[in-house]
């Protein structure tokens, strides 16, 4: 199926409320076996590809690393980029307008990057991940400047129990006053995850509260785990 019937199949009232409840949604299958495989050879396939490399454990981000596409992204992934952005983006508004924050997101993905772009953020933040045995990635958050979309994307593009184990998709909340929360989001190979990036509204009794979220991998204890990254805003 191609990406854009793919995406139109998945059930959004369904994630949209489990971000509402959760932070964080699993978007069904976007990807089929031979995009995902073509997605993970992509990581050897030569630099000219790419802005930058990131080799984890130099920087105490964790273990593996990771590669920032260059622009212009390859055509699936700005695709997937753009269109995702236009479904999250009524949620990513909501969340605004629940926690009282003045921004607001444009309904298309262009137009929210020409507002990163004004502000000197003009480097591309889609990104392909590599974890080997042992390696993992620290609870992190993607901030990379003054503009950013409250929502992001993960995509796992190998098969767990098959070609890995371990390796599991975190994500922690942290509560005002409160002891965190942690949730693991189980992905099969081809399926997304949505989940905040920071901040996100909780609603209490006496009206919405912020939380603060924070996102990793657990460590991979066998085989080789590829993922890839869709941030919606550009990098300083
Ligand atoms: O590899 C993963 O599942 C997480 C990747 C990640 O941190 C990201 O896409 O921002
Ligand atoms: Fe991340």
């Amino acid at each position: 199926m191609a990406m854009k019937e793919q995406l139109a199949a998945l059930d959004w009232a369904a994630a949209e409320a489990s971000l509402d409840q959760a932070g964080a949604a699993v978007l069904g299958p976007l990807l089929d076996a031979d995009e995902c495989q073509r997605l993970s050879a992509l990581y050897d396939s030569g630099e000219e590809r790419f802005r930058s490399r990131v080799v984890m454990a130099r920087h105490g981000f964790g273990r593996g690393e990771y590669k920032y596409f260059a622009d212009p992204l390859p055509p699936e992934v700005a695709a997937l980029r753009g269109a995702l952005y236009a479904r999250l983006a009524p949620v990513a508004n909501r969340w605004s307008e629940a926690m009282g924050l003045p921004t607001r997101y444009p309904a298309d993905h262009a137009e929210f990057l020409a507002r990163c772009h004004a502000a000197g953020q003009t480097k591309p933040t889609p990104l392909l991940l590599r974890y080997g045995p042992g390696d993992y990635n620290c609870l992190h958050q993607d901030l990379y400047g003054e503009h950013a979309f409250p929502l992001q994307v993960v995509v796992l593009l190998s098969a767990p129990g098959e070609v890995f184990e371990g390796g599991e998709f975190v994500l922690t909340e942290q509560r005002p006053r409160m002891q965190s929360r942690a949730e693991v989001v189980p992905l099969r190979r081809g399926e997304a995850a949505a989940f905040a990036v920071n901040h996100r509204p909780v609603q209490g009794t006496r009206g919405a509260y912020r939380v603060t979220m924070r996102h990793g991998v657990s460590r991979v204890r066998r085989g080789e785990r590829h993922t890839l990254g869709i941030i919606f805003h550009d990098a300083a």
